[in-house]
């Protein structure tokens, strides 16, 4: 019930008064739809058409005195013309409402759609560390059909309760004992046919799981396709994928089933009812035949309204885990929002490092509940303009302690500032506009390589692309494929090497000058003649830019000014290149004998 009472606020929330037109043009169509329908018979009786005996219905009297003061040849005319008239205005006032109702209906969409996205990008990162990716996809594509099916479903239980209410107003004033008769029997049958709504949300609580496991697999599968098929996993693939959507098939087959169950006891009690009635009508309450006439006529369009309604609330109930599923992810973004103001841009948030990066006493876990600590009692300076690298084992600390100094992820205990300014909502979003990244495994976009790099820097000419790519020894592949910057590259890069994603990806971060470009592992896919190359590249940039670079091939930072060393999350050694690689007793040392030893 709270989700519904939700729903109902962040839909009115969003509509606010164009819900209540949508109503109000409701109820006119329908009173003009119960004018046009139900007046017609008597109208026709009226002049003689039918025998049927109208009695003493009091708007049908009146009507009959006007009806009189024209002369008899015209009647037939004026009724027709009034018949055409009233639903001619219907049908006019049922265009206007579509699309007034198709409008709320989308715009909610997009209101939902726009807020669940800026959740999720506003969330911080460890937010997006613990969630998996195929999860928000899906609550982007599949979850959010649902609900904007349940929200077409919800606008059209609205219209069937407005036109059931007026029509059983209309129907009151016609016979009150026969209505009550018949809206009791109807609230008998809502209240057994509870047990279809309460199974439909069940099964609509398990169409969402098994959505969320199937875009989880599809996502994993595809991402490690060459896996499967290099280590020959596809049968086992496709036996859970059979598994899947035989349960996917079995959940819409039940829930197809309580739906039709619950329609054919709505129908065949309608039947009986329908002959109830007739019969009480005429042999106990001797209703006239007239009022009897429009009656059926008025309940032979009320009562599809009950079953209508009735498979509404199912559906509707179905579709309820879906929006309960999007607000709970958008309330878990929202309590990992990050404060900084995101809406602005990044060249206005740019700004220049002119001492440098401190951490100080800095120490951070994955998670509190647990003991071990991913970094410890970090004390570090980088100097700007210089470069610094972090080495260490794998798992010793050095992603994290990089995600930490791009202001990604907050201190647990310690500090970390930029030019002695410790990092702040504020001050955190001008550390990160003046960062450029090159990630360990680097995204490219499915188009060509000139858009993927102006996507960095939408203004940047031809020669500046060039100076980025000849910096980052990017320039001679590309010179050498057919259509040069405009070739297109694939799905994230796909039709490229690693190591010339790699180069690509550093021409991309250095286009954007940044003040501090950080790179993780920048030449591991790289041979020792690019490697090369990139070294010289960081070793020109480092006078302009303030390099972090995280390298497990030593070679790569034979330039730096100031090596880290990190072991199980502490810094165990620190000083410049050729300092370090003369204590032939630390560990920088040893890595670097072992690595020696390796290329002989
Ligand atoms: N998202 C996470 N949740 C929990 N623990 C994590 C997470 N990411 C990393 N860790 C743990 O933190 C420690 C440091 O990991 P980190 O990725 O920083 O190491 P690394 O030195 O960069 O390793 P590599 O060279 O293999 O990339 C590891 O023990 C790792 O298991």
């Amino acid at each position: 019930m709270g989700n519904v009472l939700l729903f109902v606020n962040k839909l009115h929330a969003f509509a606010g008064i164009k819900l209540y037109l949508n109503l109000f043009c409701m109820i006119i169509i329908s009173l003009l739809d119960g004018i046009g329908i139900f007046l017609l018979v008597p109208m026709l009786s009226l002049i003689g058409i039918f025998d049927v005996h109208i009695g003493n219905v009091s708007f049908i009297s009146i009507f009959d005195a006007v009806l009189r003061t024209i002369p008899t040849a015209y009647q037939l005319a004026v009724i027709l013309g009034i018949f055409i008239l009233v639903i001619s205005a219907q049908a006019l006032l049922q265009k206007n409402q579509s699309v007034l109702d198709a409008k709320i209906q989308q715009g909610f969409m997009r209101s939902l759609r726009l807020d669940i996205y800026q959740a999720l990008l506003r969330a911080n990162w460890i937010f997006h560390l613990k969630r998996r990716k195929s999860d928000f996809q899906h609550i982007l594509t599949s979850e959010l059909g649902r609900v904007n099916h349940g929200t077409t479903l919800f606008l059209r239980l609205i219209t069937s309760m407005t036109f059931m209410v007026i029509q059983i107003g209309i129907a009151l004033w016609l016979s009150v004992k026969m209505t009550l008769l018949v809206l009791l029997c109807g609230i008998l049958l809502a209240f057994i046919s509870r047990k279809f709504i309460k199974y439909s949300r069940e099964y609509g609580n398990q169409t969402t799981e098994l959505a969320k496991n199937y875009y989880a697999g599809i996502n994993d599968q595809l991402n490690g396709i060459k896996d499967i098929k290099s280590n020959m996993l596809e049968q086992s693939h496709i036996s859970w994928f059979r598994k899947l959507n035989h349960d996917i098939e079995l959940n819409v087959v039940e829930q197809i089933k309580v739906q039709s169950n619950s329609q054919l006891l709505y129908k065949t009690s309608s039947a009986i009812l329908i002959g109830l009635f007739i019969y009480l009508s005429l042999e106990v309450f001797h209703t006239q035949a007239g009022q009897l006439m429009i009656i059926i006529i008025l309940f032979s369009r009320l009562w599809p309204r009950f079953t209508g309604i009735q498979s509404n609330l199912e559906q509707i109930a179905s579709t309820l885990p879906a929006f309960k599923n999007l607000v709970d992810i958008q309330k878990e973004c929202e309590s990992a929002v990050e404060s900084i103001a995101l809406d602005r841009t990044r060249s206005a948030n740019a700004f220049r490092v002119k001492e440098g990066i401190e951490c100080r006493d800095v120490y951070f876990r994955y998670e509190r509940s647990q003991e071990f600590y991913a970094l410890k009692n970090i004390n570090l300076f980088i100097p700007a303009n210089r470069m610094t690298a972090i080495i260490g084992k794998s798992g010793a600390g050095k992603s994290t302690l990089i995600d930490m100094l791009m202001g990604l992820l907050r201190p647990e205990r310690g500090e970390v500032a930029v030019d002695g300014l410790p990092l702040t909502d504020e001050t955190v979003l001008l550390l990160r506009g003046s960062i450029g990244y090159v990630p360990q495994d680097p995204f490219l976009f499915h188009t060509t390589i000139r858009e993927n790099l102006l996507m960095m820097n939408p203004g940047a000419s031809e020669e500046h692309l060039w100076d980025a790519l000849k910096l980052a020894a990017a320039d001679e592949f590309i010179e050498r494929l057919p259509l040069g910057l405009d070739s297109e590259i694939g799905d994230r890069g796909v039709r490229l090497s690693g190591g010339e994603r790699q180069r690509l990806i550093l021409a991309r971060a250095i286009l954007r000058n940044p003040s501090i470009l950080v790179l993780d592992e920048p030449t591991s896919a790289l041979d020792a003649e690019n490697e090369r190359r990139i070294q010289v590249a960081l070793n020109r940039l480092k006078e302009e830019m303030t390099i972090i670079v995280i390298a497990h091939r030593l070679s790569t930072i034979r330039n730096a000014d100031q090596v880290l060393v990190l072991e199980d999350g502490r810094i165990i050694q620190e000083g410049g290149y050729q300092q370090l690689s003369k204590e032939m007793n630390g560990v920088f040392g040893q890595l670097l004998r072992y690595q020696t030893e390796m290329n002989n």
